[in-house]
């Protein structure tokens, strides 16, 4: 099977070409390649597929194997897959995923490297499609109990479920521990990914997620997106945002009636896979 590898700010993925193939094993597939010791290795994978209603349609599948409706940085990186070998041919285009269509330009930076800018849609803070058991129609600042410590979060959904937690400084063992806990947290009906979010003043943060699916990962599109616009909803935050993870940083511009990412996609290696 031919692939490349790509990365978003650190958060990597393998990208398989399926637009004249129907397997119905992406789970297994998934599972092996992203396989860090055994295969290639990636947080990751990408499926291109044919789109009846888009220029070309994504499917995502965590390294653990589950299914995610969307992933930010795993959409820059398709979306330069499909423009570097010609799927398709123009540099504004539409990608169908699990969460609807998402339109995005791409601008080549120098041979590897493509600047991708995303519109990710308005997101929702409704519980009902946040898939949350609860009784309130938002869930925004709430205290939650986790092993010893109380959290103050809020959730939302941007393509994929998340929850921001606002912290004075980012601990990485926190992240594991506390992260790992919220995420399978019972309210959580589909689980969510789980965002430590540091303010460094109205245009700036640091976040580090735990994604569901996957673990600790060095960056998480959706994560940075959301992170930014809870943060804006609750008047922490103006409308543009630089955020950065450990694996680099995105743009995130929040306007009425949608919001805009903008970050790298960056070509690793390409090859042939045994699976
Ligand atoms: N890394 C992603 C998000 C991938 C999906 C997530 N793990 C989930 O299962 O919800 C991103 O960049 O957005």
């Amino acid at each position: 099977m031919e692939f490349w590898k790509l990365h978003g700010i650190g958060n990597d993925f393998i990208v398989i070409d399926q637009r004249f193939n129907q397997y119905d094993e992406y789970e297994k597939i998934a599972k092996k390649v992203c396989n860090r010791k055994f295969s290639v290795g990636a947080d990751g994978l990408l499926i291109v597929k044919k789109s009846n209603i888009a220029d070309v349609k994504m499917l995502y599948y965590n390294s653990d194997g589950s299914i995610a409706s969307m992933c930010g940085n795993g959409l820059r990186c398709f979306a330069k897959y499909v423009y570097d070998n010609e799927i398709v041919l123009k540099e504004n285009f539409k990608i169908e995923t699990l969460d609807g269509i998402k339109e995005v330009n791409i601008n080549k930076e120098d041979n590897i490297t493509s600047l991708v800018k995303v519109n990710m849609g308005s997101g929702s803070f409704l519980c009902k499609n946040i898939s949350m058991i609860h009784t309130m129609e938002t869930f925004l600042e709430q205290k939650i109990k986790v092993k010893d410590k109380e959290f103050i979060v809020s959730s939302m959904l941007m393509g994929v479920p998340h929850t921001v937690v606002f912290v004075d400084d980012i601990n990485l063992n926190d992240v594991h521990k506390y992260g790992s806990e919220i995420e399978k947290n019972k309210m959580f009906l589909k689980g969510t990914n789980v965002n430590f979010v540091k303010i460094e003043d109205n245009n700036n943060i640091k976040v580090a997620t735990w994604e569901r699916g996957c673990g600790y990962t060095l960056g998480c599109g959706t994560g940075m997106t959301a992170s930014a616009v809870i943060g804006n909803f609750l008047r922490k935050l103006d409308k543009n945002v630089y955020v950065t993870s450990q694996g680099g940083c995105v743009k995130i511009d929040i306007n009425e009636d949608c919001i805009y990412m903008t970050g790298p996609a960056v070509k690793i290696c390409e090859g042939i896979l045994e699976v």
